[in-house]
């Protein structure tokens, strides 16, 4: 009944029954062959075909193996529980080492396995989600950002540099897939709230692409994770002998956009209907290039789109937790501290969706959001503000007594919100939110990686009450509040989302990603939640559940875009079950050789 509050949502049309008349991109659950197009020790070393030792002895014979592997027949389960063996030895051994150590050493295991047989990889991410989610995504793939130069073994994705304007078209061509439906780019400008890594932020691409393949389901030789090398800003990197980007200022301006210009072009002459993530790029880039090619391609910013979902599905479901009914939500008086991307990002999500909610214009529904950056309060007394920044703004006559620039616990004790929301990796302002009037404040730390937290789970609880409802960014442990009580964390990531939201695009064929399509997202996975899982503080599901969450948010994505003729339809019942049987899942397929030349 929850879901259908919002009455003007684009995805609550019901759709025709016609199927999307595309071909199946995805192989289903139970294998059928697979084409290959070399033989011998090449498929040995080709992560995307390689089964090590559990090559059956007839496919040894036809792929020319025989000899080359030692003669027993390993199977897949038994290979499983030996890497999951040699990881728990790991994890036995490195005990009461620092942290950063233990991070990096498990990320190396799995690494190597992801270098070596990506079926194998991808089933044991699969199988344990929540245990290496927090090493293959964030928060170690931060550490492993800033030491990739260091890490560095075998490249994985495609790198752009500034050094290649003019290439890029004949470039993409070197990409061994002949299909590529996802890409996740970054410019290493903005990696987590770590900074400018320049080429180290290659790592997160690959991150986010081993969720897409984990939760969404993509077949992995279909995804492409892109550094683009426009240089770097970070003077430590510049100097470091061992940095493996250009060792050059970043470009600016126009230089630069007509090296992202000229990469999209080239993306989209070779797969016309990949659909492009924009991820971790500092905001003026963000901004610009979201503005620049989402009404030509099919293509979105995470830090943005991404996470202003996550954070209105948490903000929704905060005022469930409170007891109070949806409507209730444009009276939340939230106070989001960050107007980076992220922040202004949820802001305008939130704003618009108080202005459906309550049937006014945008514009008069800003009443109740306070924005505060590294100069404090935002109001239209800043001398120079941000063009992203100057809608949330406050009106000097509207903020009884503050001030501009006031600072963060000044608004806070001020204004008493129900929400503090952190997308700027500040904090120390957890007892003032014990005076909000709400019976259940929400704090939401979004900020990443871990070490950028704006509190802990525990710092949270124990200073501004047992009552709080917490989420962060990256994962923490639930907090024993005593006499029994536990103070249950939330992790509101983007993760929630995005995969989602490029499974949908992807699988619907939609030729944008249109603002419908987000808020369908959003919503879906706000209502994923019962009522008693949000009373008692439970906003977004367990990671271990993130394949279902998926399922119901490309779903929801698909129907949007059908609702908005984006896309052609599809029956809305068989929708969830049309996505789902069109992941992708790691299990051996038989290979069946073919020689090249006998491809048109
Ligand atoms: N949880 C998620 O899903 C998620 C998603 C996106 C971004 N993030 C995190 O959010 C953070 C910000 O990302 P972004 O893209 O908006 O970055 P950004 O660089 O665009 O913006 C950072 C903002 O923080 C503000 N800031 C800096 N110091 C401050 C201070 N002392 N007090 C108040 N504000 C201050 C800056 O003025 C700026 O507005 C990063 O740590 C990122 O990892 C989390
Ligand atoms: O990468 C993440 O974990 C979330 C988000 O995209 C971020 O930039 O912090
Ligand atoms: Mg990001």
């Amino acid at each position: 009944m929850w879901r259908n509050i919002f009455s003007k949502s684009a995805n609550a049309a019901a759709v025709g029954k016609a199927n999307f008349g595309l071909e199946r991109r995805f192989s289903a659950a139970i294998p059928g062959p697979c084409i290959v197009h070399k033989r011998g020790a090449d498929i040995l070393h080709d992560p995307w075909f390689n089964k090590d030792t559990g090559f059956p002895m007839t496919e040894r014979d036809r792929l020319g193996l025989r000899g080359l592997l030692p003669p027993r027949v390993v199977s897949f389960e038994q290979q499983y529980d030996r890497f999951m063996d040699s990881y728990h030895s790991l994890e036995k051994n490195t005990r009461g080492q620092p942290d950063g150590i233990i991070s990096l050493a498990k990320w190396r295991i799995l690494n190597r396995l992801h270098d070596r047989n990506e079926t194998l990889y991808y089933r044991v991410l699969i199988d344990n989600i929540k245990d290496f989610a927090p090493i293959v995504y964030t928060p170690t793939v931060g550490l492993v950002c800033q030491n990739y130069s260091g890490l560095f073994r075998r490249p994985r994705g495609m790198y752009f540099s500034a050094k290649d304007k003019g290439e890029m078209m004949s470039m993409i061509y070197n990409w061994p897939a002949h299909q590529v439906d996802m890409i996740v780019i970054t410019d290493g400008s903005r990696i987590l709230g770590l900074g400018d890594l320049g080429v180290q932020g290659i790592g997160i691409p690959i991150g986010k692409l081993d969720m897409y393949v984990a939760a969404a389901g993509i077949n992995p030789q279909r995804t492409l994770p892109v550094m683009l090398d426009v240089g770097t800003n970070n003077p430590k990197l510049l100097q470091d002998p061992l940095y493996l980007g250009l060792r050059e200022t970043r470009l600016e301006g126009e230089e630069y956009l007509s090296i992202v210009d000229e990469f999209m072009e080239a993306v989209h002459a070779r797969w016309p209907k990949a659909i492009v993530q924009f991820e971790d790029f500092q905001m003026k880039w963000a901004f610009e290039t979201l503005q620049r090619y989402r009404k030509k391609f099919c293509t979105f910013n995470d830090d943005i789109q991404g996470t202003a979902g996550v954070a209105l599905a948490g903000l929704l479901g905060t005022v469930r937790a409170q007891g109070r009914p949806l409507s209730d939500f444009v009276k939340q008086k939230i106070v989001v501290v960050g107007a980076g991307s992220a922040g202004l990002g949820v802001l305008s999500m939130a704003v618009q969706t108080v202005s459906r909610m309550a049937g006014s214009s945008e514009t008069a529904t800003n009443r109740n959001f306070y924005l505060i950056d590294k100069d404090g309060l935002v109001t239209k007394d800043r001398k120079t503000i941000d063009p992203a920044a100057a809608p949330f703004a406050k009106d000097p006559g509207d903020i009884d007594g503050l001030r501009e620039g006031a600072s963060l616990i000044e608004v806070v004790k001020k204004v008493k919100p129900h929400v503090l929301l952190g997308l700027s990796g500040v904090g120390g302002v957890l007892k003032a939110m014990r005076e909000s009037e709400s019976t259940k404040p929400a704090i939401f730390a979004m900020s990443n990686p871990t070490s950028n937290a704006e509190c802990t789970a525990a710092e949270a609880f124990k200073h501004a009450g047992g009552h709080i409802v917490f989420a962060s960014g990256s994962p923490f442990e639930n907090v024993d509040l005593g006499n029994g009580r536990i103070g249950h964390v939330n992790q509101a990531n983007n993760m929630y989302l995005f995969p989602g939201i490029g499974l949908g695009s992807l699988l619907s064929g939609a030729r944008i990603i249109s603002d419908g399509m987000l808020q369908a997202a959003s919503e879906r996975l706000a209502s994923y939640m019962t009522d008693e899982e949000t009373q008692n503080g439970i906003l977004f599901p367990s990671i271990s559940r993130i394949r279902d969450v998926t399922a119901e948010v490309g779903a929801a994505v698909a129907q949007a875009a059908v609702s908005e003729e984006l896309a052609e339809g599809h029956g809305e019942e068989e929708m969830v079950e049309y996505v789902t049987s069109n992941m992708w899942f790691p299990v051996y397929s038989p290979l069946v050789h073919e020689k090249l030349d006998h491809i048109d």
